[in-house]
C-alpha cells in the first residue's frame, strides 16, 4: 500500500543462509532484477519497486541525498543483521541540463551478499514511484564528426581556453532479444575488479570508483591516460611501460588527480593520494591513482559524489571551461553515461562508480553505448577516436550473441 509522504513504513531485514534461494524466490515474486551492483563476490540485487525518486538540474545529487535522508527517517526497521539498513540504487545524468532522469530506486527486495555473509531487505511499495519519461533521441555524432571535434578542442586548448576536455561519442548496437542477465554475467567474468552494474536501464562494467564510504572511511580511484592491450606479452608490456612514461598521459592523469585533491581535500580528513600505477583491464591499460580519506560525521557517500562529479577524468579541467567546451563540441545528451551510478544505505555508506564502459537500453532490441577520451594539447584526433573504440569493447562483447563452442 502506498504511504503518504511523511508516514512511517516497515522495513524487515533478515540474515539469510542461501542467497541463491532468496534470489530465486524474489525473482519468482517480482520478476527480473530492477538493479544489480556487483564487484567480484560482493553483490546487491534489487527486485520490484518500492519507490522511484527522480531529480534533475544542478542540485540533483544533493537533492537525492536529502530525499534519501527523509526516506530513511520514515523507515521503521526490524532487523536481525546488526550492520544492515535500507538500500537505494542510483543513476544520475552527467549534465546539469540533461533531459535524462536522475533516479534513486528503492527496490521491494534487496539481497545483499557481502564478505561471505548475506541478508535480505524487504519493504512494501511506499512510493512515490515516478514513471520514466521519454527523452528526445540522442543526436547522431559519427566518427568523422568526433575527429573534427577533437581537432577543434586541441585548437582551443593550444589557444589557452582550458587544459583538458573529455569528448565522447556513441554507437547503437542491435541486440535482438537482449538478455541483460547474460550480458552482466559476461562482464563479471571478463572484467573482474570492475563495478558491474545495471540500474534503471543503464548498465556496464566501470573500472573507475567515484567514491565509496564505509564506516567513515572513503576511497576513490582516478583513471586517466589509456593505452591498448596486446596479445603478445612483450608488446603488451611495452604498451604498459610507454603509458607510464608518456608525458601526454601523465599530464592528463595529473589534472584528474589534482581535481580529486581540490574537491575531496577540504571535505575530508587524512586524505592520502597514492602513486600512479598501470591498471590492466582486458581491453586497455589505464593510469590509475587510489585515494583514501576519513569523512566527517554526517557526511555520506552521496555528499562526496555531489562534490566529485564531474571529475576531470570525464569532463576535463578546469571544470567549468571543460563543461562549456563539451556543450559546444559534443552535440548530444550524454544522459547517464559518465554520471554517478551506485548505491547508498540508511547510514550514508555506499559505493559509487562513474558510469563508463556503459550503455543505455533503448528498447528490447537495441542499446546505445558511449565512450570518451581525454583531449589535451598533444592529442591526435585519430588516436582519440581509436581509444574510444577500445573503450566500447566491453559493451560490444557483453551484447554480442553467445556463440556455440
Ligand atoms: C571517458 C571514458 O574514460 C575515462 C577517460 C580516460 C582517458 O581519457 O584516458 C580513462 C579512463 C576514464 O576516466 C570512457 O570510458 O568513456
Amino acid at each position: 500500500m502506498l504511504q503518504p509522504g511523511d508516514a512511517p513504513f516497515p522495513v524487515t531485514i533478515r540474515r539469510i543462509a542461501s542467497a541463491a534461494e532468496e534470489l530465486a524466490a524474489a525473482g519468482a515474486q517480482h520478476g527480473p532484477p530492477v538493479a544489480v551492483w556487483r564487484r567480484d563476490d560482493d553483490v546487491l540485487t534489487g527486485f520490484g519497486t518500492a519507490a522511484r525518486l527522480v531529480f534533475a538540474g544542478p542540485g540533483r545529487v544533493l537533492d537525492a541525498a536529502a530525499a534519501w535522508r527523509r526516506f530513511v527517517a520514515r523507515a521503521v526497521v526490524d532487523s536481525d543483521a546488526p550492520d544492515a539498513s535500507p538500500v537505494a540504487f542510483g543513476a544520475f545524468a552527467f549534465a546539469d541540463r540533461s533531459a535524462a532522469q536522475s533516479v534513486l530506486l528503492v527496490p521491494r527486495v534487496v539481497v545483499v551478499q557481502r564478505g561471505g555473509a548475506a541478508h535480505r531487505i524487504d519493504l512494501d511499495e511506499v512510493g512515490p514511484v515516478v514513471p520514466p519519461t521519454t527523452v528526445p533521441p540522442v543526436a547522431p555524432f559519427p566518427p568523422e564528426a568526433y575527429e573534427r571535434a577533437v581537432d577543434e578542442a586541441v585548437r582551443r586548448i593550444r589557444q589557452g581556453a582550458f587544459e583538458k576536455v573529455v569528448l565522447a561519442r556513441h554507437v547503437v548496437l542491435d541486440t535482438p532479444d537482449l538478455d541483460l542477465d547474460a550480458a552482466l554475467r559476461l562482464l563479471e567474468d571478463r572484467y573482474r575488479g570492475a563495478w558491474v552494474f545495471a540500474v534503471d536501464g543503464v548498465f556496464g562494467a566501470s573500472p573507475e570508483t567515484l567514491a565509496t564510504v564505509r564506516g567513515g572511511a572513503a576511497t576513490s580511484r582516478v583513471l586517466a591516460g589509456t593505452a591498448p592491450r596486446d596479445q603478445d606479452p612483450t608488446a603488451d608490456d611495452a604498451n604498459r611501460a610507454a603509458l607510464l612514461e608518456s608525458p601526454k598521459n601523465r599530464f592528463e592523469h595529473a589534472l584528474a588527480v589534482d581535481s580529486l585533491l581540490l574537491t575531496l581535500g577540504p571535505a575530508t580528513d587524512d586524505l592520502d593520494i597514492g602513486r600512479p600505477f598501470a591498471l590492466g583491464l582486458r581491453n586497455v591499460w589505464h593510469l590509475a591513482t587510489d585515494a583514501t580519506a576519513r569523512v566527517r560525521a554526517g557526511v555520506g557517500a552521496l555528499d562526496l559524489v555531489a562534490l566529485l562529479h564531474p571529475t576531470a577524468a570525464v569532463a576535463g579541467a578546469p571544470r567549468e571551461a571543460a563543461l562549456a567546451a563539451i556543450e559546444a563540441l559534443e552535440p548530444f545528451d550524454r544522459r547517464r553515461y559518465a554520471g554517478p551510478v551506485g548505491w547508498i544505505d540508511g547510514r550514508g555508506d555506499g559505493e559509487w562508480a562513474i558510469a563508463l564502459r556503459s550503455a543505455e537500453v533503448e528498447g528490447p532490441d537495441r542499446v546505445r553505448a558511449f565512450a570518451g577520451a581525454g583531449v589535451v594539447a598533444g592529442s591526435d584526433p585519430h588516436q582519440e577516436l581509436e581509444e574510444t573504440g577500445w573503450k566500447l569493447q566491453p559493451i560490444r562483447e557483453a551484447v554480442a550473441p553467445v556463440r556455440a563452442g
